[in-house]
């Protein structure tokens, strides 16, 4: 199967704002992403969940314009052909625990509306790039957090998407997988627009062409890792270049 020519921007937003009674949780956020591996990057509370579930189409803009691969996510028949080419992997996921890893993965290949025969070589594919060939029959319930994290992993790139969304893809992995799941990121980054919101700035640093900082739903920085890292050249607190740059941004941005 062929993915579709993306023409114009993967993602852009503009003026997002989404509000929980009197609280913005994004406050006007501008944001444009073509392919590569982009991280996004934030404290508690931030925004950046609720910027991953906007963009995966499962929560709406309280006021703002989202396109996704040129589609205006307000044009509710653009929604379907968006979800096809979406990928998204999120901060917490259901699943019935009787599932199998192939199961799970071929469940989301249906919801994706992939075409039948096509359907059982791409679960192969994607449980074996997230390392889990030999777990392919085993119930979801019997899984580590680390594999039950890797099977959510596969089922979000099943489907070869356009835009990939992970929301804490390495949370519960251990160090070899995430050396591993990098290596998976700058592989899948080559064509894709691939959006990682995380804590782990070393992940960041390490397989990310491009960072996203936000603070109080809006984007504070943005540019490359090692911008990032140069804005803490100095003394700001943190035990890496990319932790000090961090730090850095926040404090500024808290004292304006
Ligand atoms: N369903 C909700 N109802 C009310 N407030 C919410 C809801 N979801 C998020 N918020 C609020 O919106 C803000 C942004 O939350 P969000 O989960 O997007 O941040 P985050 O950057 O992902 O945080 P974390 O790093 O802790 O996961 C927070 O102030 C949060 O309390």
């Amino acid at each position: 199967m062929t993915a579709p020519t993306v023409l114009g921007t993967h993602i852009e937003v503009r003026g997002l704002t989404v509000r929980y009674k009197k609280r913005a949780a994004l406050d006007g956020l501008d944001l444009d992403l073509d392919a590569g591996v982009h991280g996004l990057l934030g404290p508690n509370g931030a925004g950046k969940t609720t910027l991953m579930r906007v963009l995966a189409t499962v929560a709406k803009p309280t006021s703002g314009r989202v396109a996704l691969l040129g589609h205006d996510l307000s044009d509710q028949r653009a929604l379907r052909v968006v979800r096809r080419r979406l990928g998204y992997l999120p901060q917490h996921f259901g699943y019935y625990p009787r599932f199998t890893v192939r199961e799970f993965v071929e469940y989301f290949a249906w919801l994706k509306e992939m075409p039948g025969s096509t359907v059982p070589l791409a679960v192969d594919h994607a449980i074996e790039r997230v390392g889990l060939a030999d777990r392919a029959d085993e119930r979801l319930k019997r899984l580590s957090g680390g594999m039950l994290r890797r099977a959510g992993i596969a089922q979000a790139i099943v489907n070869s998407p356009d835009i990939l969304l992970l929301d804490e893809p390495t949370a519960g992995l251990d160090p070899e997988q995430r050396v591993d799941f990098r290596q998976l990121l700058r592989s899948i980054g080559v064509d894709t627009c691939v959006l990682v919101a995380t804590h782990l700035v070393e992940d960041v640093a390490a397989a990310c062409s491009e960072v996203t900082l936000a603070n109080g739903g809006r984007v504070v920085f943005r540019g490359t890792p090692d911008e990032l890292a140069g804005h803490g050249d100095g003394a700001a607190d943190g035990d890496s270049p990319i932790e000090r740059g961090y730090t850095a941004v926040l404090r500024a941005d808290r004292a304006r």
